[in-house]
């Protein structure tokens, strides 16, 4: 296919001896304990396919052991796969020479991770700069270029700081704004802020959904928490044991889960917030229909909420100048009950 930003075809990352004999012999489908007792070997990703769209926000989600920090690794081939297709812009990462591999980790793809990775002799704009001076850039250059991204990401003021005298959070700015620097077309994130305080995490996101509004970049984020995903996914895939368990938008992942595990996942959810209308819509059958002005089909169950339940009737709901069905209080008030509001 052609377009995407990223695509990942039958990838997989098998640890252990001889492990290239795994993927597609017959014990490639032994769960993960059994594949390791028969043959020493652990499939850290299994056969994991996925298309990435320019521009989106793609999470992959999974609890620890599943896979999800290999599977980045394998992207750029920090992790070298053991078989399957890689491509970043149409380009087979699978077959890139080192030398093309170092220039597709310096000028198109960046990386943040939790631990971040910064020099602790260097102040924060060096720190920033540094990918640009690995590339060969001038210094006046740039630092110019530095001192954009430090406002970008709010360290005005911070500049000839060093690390170890900011905040986690102001430390994983940092790590942003070095990423951000190179002005890569994708960024890959190993659960950036899992080490931060809940209020600098809720902070952090909120810088990524900001940055990514007005900049567009194409963002691989990978977390365990779900309502991080949800708050910052287009799509979610959902990841068990290596394998795929499902991809979806977040309310397809909540209000559809593929199977008990995402369901368990996704239980504590406050899904009024996360769902809309078209989870609820019906058809209209005999009834008599609320004529007031109709709700829009993206509308989320929470904001529809105090309309649906300010009348006895069914209202209407529409995609556009579409009738697609009606909406019951019946159901608004059970989605309300279901999870935490
Ligand atoms: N270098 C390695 N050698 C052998 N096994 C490994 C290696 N790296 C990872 N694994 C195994 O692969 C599986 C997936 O690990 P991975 O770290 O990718 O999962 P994860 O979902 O990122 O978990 P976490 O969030 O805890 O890092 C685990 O069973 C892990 O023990």
């Amino acid at each position: 296919m052609s377009g995407a930003a990223l695509e990942v075809e039958h990838l997989w990352k098998v640890f252990g001896p001889r492990a290239s004999r795994i993927p597609g012999s017959p014990e490639a489908d032994l769960p993960r304990a059994e594949l390791r007792a028969r043959t020493g070997c652990t499939a850290a990703v299994r056969d994991v396919s996925f298309t990435v769209a320019p521009g989106e926000v793609f999470v992959v989600m999974g609890l620890s052991g599943s896979g999800k920090s290999t599977l980045v690794r394998c992207l750029t081939r920090l992790v070298e796969p053991t078989a399957g297709a890689v491509r970043i812009e149409g380009d087979d990462v699978s077959t890139m020479t080192p030398a093309r591999l170092r220039d597709l980790r310096r000028r198109h793809v960046a990386m943040v991770f939790q631990h971040f990775g910064l020099l602790p002799h260097r102040r924060v704009i060096d720190n920033i700069a540094f990918g640009l001076e690995v590339r060969g850039e001038s210094r006046r250059d740039r630092l110019a270029r530095a001192q954009e991204v430090v406002d970008l990401v709010g360290l005005t003021g911070n500049e000839q700081s060093f690390p170890d005298q900011l905040s986690g959070g102001m430390q994983q700015r940092v790590g942003l704004g070095r990423a951000l620097a190179a002005d890569p077309s994708l960024i890959l994130f190993d659960e950036p802020f899992s080490a931060l305080d809940p209020l600098i995490r809720r902070d952090m996101q909120n810088e990524v959904v900001r940055l990514h509004r007005d900049m567009g970049k194409t963002m691989v984020f990978i977390t365990h928490d779900l309502s991080e995903a949800l708050k910052l996914g287009d799509r979610i895939l959902v990841m068990r044991d290596g394998e795929v368990v499902q991809v979806g938008t977040p309310d397809e992942v909540v209000g559809a889960p593929a199977d008990d595990y995402v369901r368990d996942f996704v239980s504590d959810v406050p899904k009024a917030r996360v769902l809309t209308l078209r989870w609820l819509v019906r058809d209209p059958g005999d009834d008599p229909v609320c004529d007031g002005s109709p709700l829009p089909v993206q509308t989320l169950v929470a904001d529809a909420a105090h309309r649906v339940l300010s009348t006895d009737l069914p209202v209407r709901v529409v995609d556009g100048d579409r009738t697609l069905g009606v909406v019951h209080r019946d159901d608004v008030l059970a989605l309300l009950g279901a999870g935490p509001r």
